[in-house]
């Protein structure tokens, strides 16, 4: 059975398999993408319920873009109408919102929302939730990468002060208390990490998941627990 004491205190998930789930079921591929939402809600209540204290979910990535704009658009449009069904909601479970990526290209007016959501769920502490909109790993590492240089530019710091603390301060993940994930989940037998977290994976334990993001429940969700719980991590340490 599963040991509260051992759970990951940050949980990071690649919610992959949509379309596929739908195209199985002869569905549109909306109909994934609306399937691929409850289960997101699902797993933000599983969470909760379990203890952890933040969740990075990999909403949409900045290769996302080269799908079909009708895709695109309802996904966004999914993003918007998902936010203002769940904001009160998400407020008063204790849920604190933050969002890591490029948001200048989103619409005004979901722009807007995710700006407001952050401000009214800033003060909540029962589960910090990170959603990556138009997010790439490797572009936050360059932009932590140019606000060091400015600082040095402007002669704040040497350039032989820079270590790993520097950069992570700088990275789209200093928002949270545990910005490095413990367990990662990909589902839908993708074996890539498809330019998420990358500085911050540097010890994730990797658990890939052969079922269809939407068919991924509590039942998953735990099998993928009792695999974290049952790994030794060693952060590169004793040879054992
Ligand atoms: C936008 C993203 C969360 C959707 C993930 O599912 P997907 O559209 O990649 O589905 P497929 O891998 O089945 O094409
Ligand atoms: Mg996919």
């Amino acid at each position: 059975g599963l040991r509260r004491e051992l759970m990951p205190r940050h949980l990071a998930v690649i919610m992959d398999g949509n379309r596929r789930w739908a195209r199985m079921r002869g569905l549109p591929v909306v109909s994934g993408y609306e399937a691929g939402a409850r289960a997101f809600r699902r797993i933000v209540e599983l969470c909760c319920n379990w203890g952890i204290r933040v969740l990075t979910v990999f909403a949409f990535s900045s290769e996302n873009w080269f799908r079909p704009k009708v895709e695109t658009d309802f996904l966004m449009g999914l993003f918007e109408r998902g936010l203002r069904d769940e904001l009160r909601h998400l407020m008063r479970a204790g849920v604190r919102i933050s969002i890591i990526g490029d948001i200048s290209k989103l619409l005004k007016p979901l722009q807007v929302l995710l700006a407001d959501a952050m401000d009214t769920t800033i003060n909540n502490s029962r589960l910090h939730l990170i959603i990556a909109v138009n997010y790439s790993g490797q572009n936050d590492v360059v932009q932590a990468c140019q606000k060091l240089a400015v600082k040095v530019k402007d002669g704040l710091i040497e350039p032989e002060e820079i270590n790993e603390s520097l950069v992570e301060r700088e990275l789209e993940t200093n928002c949270t208390d545990f910005p490095h994930p413990d367990l990662l989940i990909r589902t839908s037998g993708e074996l890539r990490i498809s330019n998420f977290l990358l500085w911050q994976l540097a010890y994730t334990e990797l658990y890939f998941a052969d079922s269809l993001w939407p068919d991924f429940g509590e039942d998953e969700f735990l099998e993928a627990l009792c695999s974290f719980q049952r790994r030794q991590r060693r952060y590169g340490g004793q040879n054992s």
